[in-house]
């Protein structure tokens, strides 16, 4: 059970994964509350991308369980779990580059009752009603990740996973995806995220979770990410 949160939403329980031979996942377990941000932390190859593919059904488990909200969703397809409310947003954000903002918002389906109106999008993300007429590659890279975000929001997500959202983006634009991850969470969406930058972390997120080696190796509160920072920039190689 999430010590800090009494409704669990995600269980992810003693999951295994492989490519061929190559096991890359040993045995993951964890847990994530509702509202919360929870990010997945570790070194390039560590597993991340590989769990986050496990939990949208992208990637078969060869092993383990994964829980949404109680009911074992282990062995369905992606489409079932979006209609169950999870979301994913891939590191290359998945945006088409021929359509504009408002086209690539539309015109994945809603699937779910907490699907956001186009009202709601541009409600919290007003840049995008700015932009809505815009070729989606017109957008920076920090609009490009909200756009993203949005758009699984309005297919109807509740549990947001996303694969390193502020990777090679500039300070300000890391500050911009900082901003909407906090709106996000002010929506009431949790969200499961992968961050190499454990200062930005700190910021955004409730708990970490350190993965080495296909396995969660620790998990931390930001008190002691920011007095144990220096170590984890060393560990990580940043
Ligand atoms: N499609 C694939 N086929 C074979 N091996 C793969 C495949 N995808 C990933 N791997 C390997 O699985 C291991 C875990 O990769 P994964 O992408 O899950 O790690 P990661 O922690 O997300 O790292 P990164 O940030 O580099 O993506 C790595 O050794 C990687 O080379």
């Amino acid at each position: 059970m999430s010590e800090a949160n009494d409704r669990t939403v995600l269980r992810i329980e003693n999951v295994t994964a492989s490519y061929g031979e190559a096991q890359v996942l040993q045995g993951v377990s964890l847990d994530v509350g509702a509202g919360e941000v929870v990010t997945l932390v570790g070194r390039n190859g560590a597993g991340k991308t590989t769990l986050l593919r496990c939990l949208m059904g992208l990637h078969r488990p060869a092993s383990g369980r994964v829980e949404l909200d109680g009911r074992d969703i282990t062995k369905l397809p992606p489409h079932k779990r979006c209609k169950l409310g999870l979301g994913y947003v891939p590191d290359d954000r998945g945006i088409y580059s021929t359509l504009t903002v408002e086209e690539n918002l539309t015109l994945p389906p809603r699937t779910g009752p907490d699907a956001w109106s186009l009202r709601q999008v541009y409600d919290a993300f007003p840049v995008l009603a700015e932009r809505r007429k815009q070729a989606g590659t017109h957008l920076s890279g920090g609009e490009q990740q909200m756009l993203s975000v949005a758009r699984v929001l309005r297919m109807g997500a509740r549990l947001l996973l996303a694969d390193e959202p502020t990777e090679g983006l500039a300070p300000l634009l890391v500050r911009q995806i900082g901003e909407i991850i906090r709106t996000v969470k002010e929506h009431g969406v949790t969200v499961l995220l992968i961050e190499q930058n454990i200062h930005f972390a700190a910021t955004v997120a409730d708990r970490h979770h350190l993965i080495a080696q296909g396995r969660v190796v620790e998990s931390l509160d930001n008190a002691e990410v920011a007095r144990r920072e220096h170590e984890l920039l060393e560990y990580l190689g940043i």
